[in-house]
């Protein structure tokens, strides 16, 4: 049974994906996500889930630095998640009592609007998890009133559901990913996402369209771009990349080849099957055969078969 590392304790968003993932995974909760990469990264645990983006905010800055900089992990999995917050306090506490908030970051952001609206005095403090927030809030003598987390995370701690549906949109949806040690790559399914970072060889005109180059002409489209602060003073960025299909493809491995060739360094994160199952569309002239055939050509050419 594997043993899965995520952002805990238990009650967490992240625990939802985890046990959807891998229902049968022995579950270890971590303090935040670079503990439970950790985990995975020294062999405590098999691999590890956590939060990467979200629909309202965008990407998990701490997710996203970690597999950039961190010792090198591969996502094998991913799954989009629809999250509902709930307002949750000590049983007995009122709107009017609740002075301090205490929940995770993505959920302040995703929250604003109910919070701005509904407790404009209040404080919102920032957890290390919902349900940290949640344990925290139920702990007699605690400086918050409040927490913002799931409703079982409430249930889990002993906290009521003042207000439930705290979101400001119904429709947020969390990706969350699966990682594990470099090994071997979950094989392609046709319906396959690749994510990488790319850092810039030196910053002139056109240096980001160089990079996107490599994979428009190969036909490969991207899902997803971030850019990150490389921590070298304002202006100075790297590049998240998704890109649809798997390494294997022959053109997302010769775009991913050619974005080798025009930066100063590439990072692999991972060939895995998307969450949505979206096959991509494949032009002319990109297609697995394409490329074997055009190589056969060019053989054919240096052997002197003109
Ligand atoms: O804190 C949690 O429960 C998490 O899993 C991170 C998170 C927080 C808010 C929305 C989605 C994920």
């Amino acid at each position: 049974m594997p043993r899965l590392a995520y952002l805990g304790p238990e009650g967490t968003f992240t625990e939802e994906a985890l046990r959807t993932l891998a229902p049968d995974a022995e579950r270890l909760p971590c303090a935040n996500v670079s503990a439970a990469l950790d985990a995975a990264r020294q062999g405590e645990a098999d691999g590890a889930v956590v939060p990467l983006e979200n629909s309202i905010e965008g990407g998990i800055a701490t997710t996203l630095d970690e597999l950039a900089w961190g010792e090198p992990l591969l996502i094998v999995a991913e799954l989009l998640l629809p999250v509902e917050f709930s307002l949750l306090v000590r049983p007995g506490t009122r709107m009017r009592d609740i002075k301090r908030i205490f929940t995770h970051p993505a959920a302040i952001t995703q929250c604003r609007g109910f919070t701005a609206r509904e407790l404009p005095e209040a404080v919102v403090v920032a957890a290390p998890s919902t349900a940290a927030a949640a344990q925290e809030v139920a702990l007699p003598g605690s400086p918050y009133d409040a927490a913002i987390a799931a409703r079982i995370a409430g249930d889990n701690y002993g906290l009521v559901e003042l207000v439930a549906n705290v979101g400001d949109r119904s429709d947020t949806v969390t990706r969350f990913i699966q990682v594990t040690r470099p090994g071997v790559l979950p094989a392609p399914t046709g319906a396959d996402r690749t994510s990488l970072v790319a850092f810039l060889s030196d910053d002139h005109p056109g240096a980001l369209l160089e990079m996107l180059t490599e994979f428009s002409v190969r036909g490969v489209n991207l899902s997803r771009i971030e850019s990150r602060p490389t921590g070298d003073g304002i202006g100075r960025y790297f590049f998240h990349f998704d890109l649809e299909g798997h390494v294997t493809d022959a053109r997302v491995g010769e775009a991913v080849s050619g974005l080798h060739r025009v930066s100063s360094d590439v990072r692999f994160l991972g060939s895995y099957p998307r969450a949505d199952g979206l096959t991509p569309q494949v032009k002319r002239g990109t297609s697995d055969s394409d490329f074997t055939e055009a190589a056969d050509w060019l053989a054919r050419v240096r052997a002197g078969q003109v």
